[in-house]
């Protein structure tokens, strides 16, 4: 006999809980299901856990970054003792997310969901039916198609890795290329990036990048661009890489290769065409209101849908959208004006709103405030090297349109920006505004 809900979640990350909350908060009934520890990517493997080990790294950083200045000793990274202050956080997650649904009398199922039908699913063995489904199931790394491919970690084995390898290298130059980096190196690894494109951070303005660039030297990390890897091999001490590069052939030897070059949504298991539930180029074909165009009771949300970049905030957005859609009867749209960002390198690059392609695309005018401002005292008191700042102000309004930043305190300022950005104001309104002085939000003023 089936188990009858008016919804069921796949997942229960970010998007899933919001969603099934909100349904349980309207007395809908809900089961919700993930094939991992619940939790999601987020808390268990993704920003929380890397958030947590980058404070060990920064808390080193700054001690070097302050030799000579007042403070004095050796500082060094205890990877063992990194992992532990993760896992005070990680380990009871699973737990608490299961208590929390089951207070809710929310139904909890533990296994692969596959589609039978338009609304059913299959858990183990057991038969779910539901009026709505959810697909929330994340994203996973991307198949890169390269012999030698099964010996690449992913970012859950590298925040789980017991000790950490002398050399380090990393496939992709994207978020987790230049966070994990940062980290390792940190860590004291030799860590080597191997990077496609022309340039680390793509989705990040290209000059404050070239700035950024300087911490990478600094910390040893042997950066290659527009670089292809071609095969991993095993070998009697490690791996070794291959590479291609402008028609050049190259190895890089190491002890660790880690998967960094782009994630996909988790589609694969769900067998999907039982439930006539269409795709294009692996990615669900969904129509403005996250509901899927060919199976109307089905809707997606988060790193499973990516329809806008697949970020924490994003997931929770579209979550509420399709909340509100499915519950309160709304046909809302997703609003990804403003989306904030930040890679955690140390010190963090972050952007929100326009860049200067996406400015121009749209046919906008406008003016370009921009300086590399290492000089600045925000940088000094920091003795962090690395500090500017690209802002993008519409002439005839005076809002900004988009706000580009790197360097000390730049992963909070930014939101001031995405506010602005996400609510029209304009650069009065921010200059008219008291912020907290010395603040890195204190130099907004300077900056537009
Ligand atoms: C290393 C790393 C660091 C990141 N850092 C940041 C950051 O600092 N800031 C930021 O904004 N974003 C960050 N992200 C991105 C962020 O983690 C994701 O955008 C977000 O977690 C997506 O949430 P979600 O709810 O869509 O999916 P997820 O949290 O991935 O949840 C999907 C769940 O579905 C389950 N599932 C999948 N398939 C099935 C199935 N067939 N049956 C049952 N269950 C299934 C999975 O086990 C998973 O638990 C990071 C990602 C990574 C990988
Ligand atoms: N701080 C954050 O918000 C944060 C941190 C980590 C991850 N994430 C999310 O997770 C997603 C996945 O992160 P990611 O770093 O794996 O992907 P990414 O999309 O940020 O970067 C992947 C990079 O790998 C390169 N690449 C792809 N295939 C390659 C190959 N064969 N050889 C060499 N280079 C190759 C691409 O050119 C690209 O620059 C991101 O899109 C991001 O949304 C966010």
């Amino acid at each position: 006999m089936a188990a009858s809900y008016d919804l069921v979640a796949i997942g229960t990350g970010t998007a899933a809980k919001i969603v099934v909350m909100r349904a349980q908060a309207a007395n809908w009934r809900v089961a919700i299901i993930d094939s991992r520890p619940f939790g999601g990517t987020c808390a268990l493997r993704g920003c929380d856990p890397k958030k947590m080990m980058i404070q060990g790294a920064k808390a080193l950083d700054h001690a070097h970054r302050m030799q000579g200045k007042g403070v004095e000793g050796e500082v060094r990274i205890d990877w063992a003792e990194l992992l532990r202050f993760k896992r005070e956080f990680t380990d009871p997650v699973p737990e608490k997310h299961q208590a929390m649904f089951s207070d809710k009398g929310i139904d909890t199922y533990h296994g692969q969901a596959r589609f039978t039908g338009p609304n059913r699913l299959e858990v183990e063995d057991q038969v779910l039916e539901a009026q709505h489904i959810l697909i929330a199931t994340g994203a996973e790394p991307a198949t890169l198609g390269i012999p030698g491919e099964e010996h690449l970690i992913d970012n859950e084995q590298f925040l789980e890795l017991a000790t950490l390898p002398p050399r380090i290298a990393l496939v992709g130059g994207g978020y987790i290329a230049a966070e994990f980096s940062h980290l390792a190196a940190r860590a004291g690894a030799q860590v080597t990036v191997l990077q496609h494109g022309e340039r680390m951070l793509k989705p990040f303005d290209p000059d404050l990048v070239d700035w950024l660039m300087e911490s990478f030297r600094d910390q040893g990390i042997d950066v290659r661009t527009q670089t292809n890897v071609d095969a991993i091999e095993k070998t009697a001490s490690g791996y070794r890489v291959r590479t291609s590069s402008n028609g050049e052939t190259g190895t890089v030897d190491v002890d660790l290769v880690v998967h960094a070059a782009g994630r996909k949504p988790a589609l694969k298991a769900l067998n999907l065409e039982a439930a006539g539930i269409e795709t294009e180029k692996g990615r669900l074909s969904l129509n403005e209101h996250l509901q899927s165009t060919s199976n109307p009771a089905v809707y997606a949300a988060g790193d499973a849908a990516q329809v806008g970049p697949p970020l924490t905030p994003v997931s929770s957005h579209d979550a509420k959208v399709v909340a509100a859609n499915l519950i309160d009867g709304k046909r809302s749209t997703p609003n990804y004006k403003g989306v904030p960002s930040v890679a955690f390198t140390i010190p963090p690059i972050a952007s929100a709103g326009l860049d200067e392609a996406q400015a121009r695309e749209q046919g906008l005018k406008f003016r370009v405030s921009s300086q590399h401002t290492h000089n600045w005292f925000t940088a000094r008191q920091a003795a962090e090297p690395v500090y500017g700042f690209k802002i993008f102000i519409e002439e005839e309004t005076d809002k900004v349109l988009g706000a580009h930043l790197v360097g000390p305190n730049v992963d909070e300022v930014i939101n001031v920006f995405a506010l602005a950005i996400r609510h029209g104001l304009t650069t009065t309104d921010l200059n008219t505004t008291m912020f907290a002085y010395p603040t890195g939000a204190s130099d907004i003023g300077s900056m537009l």
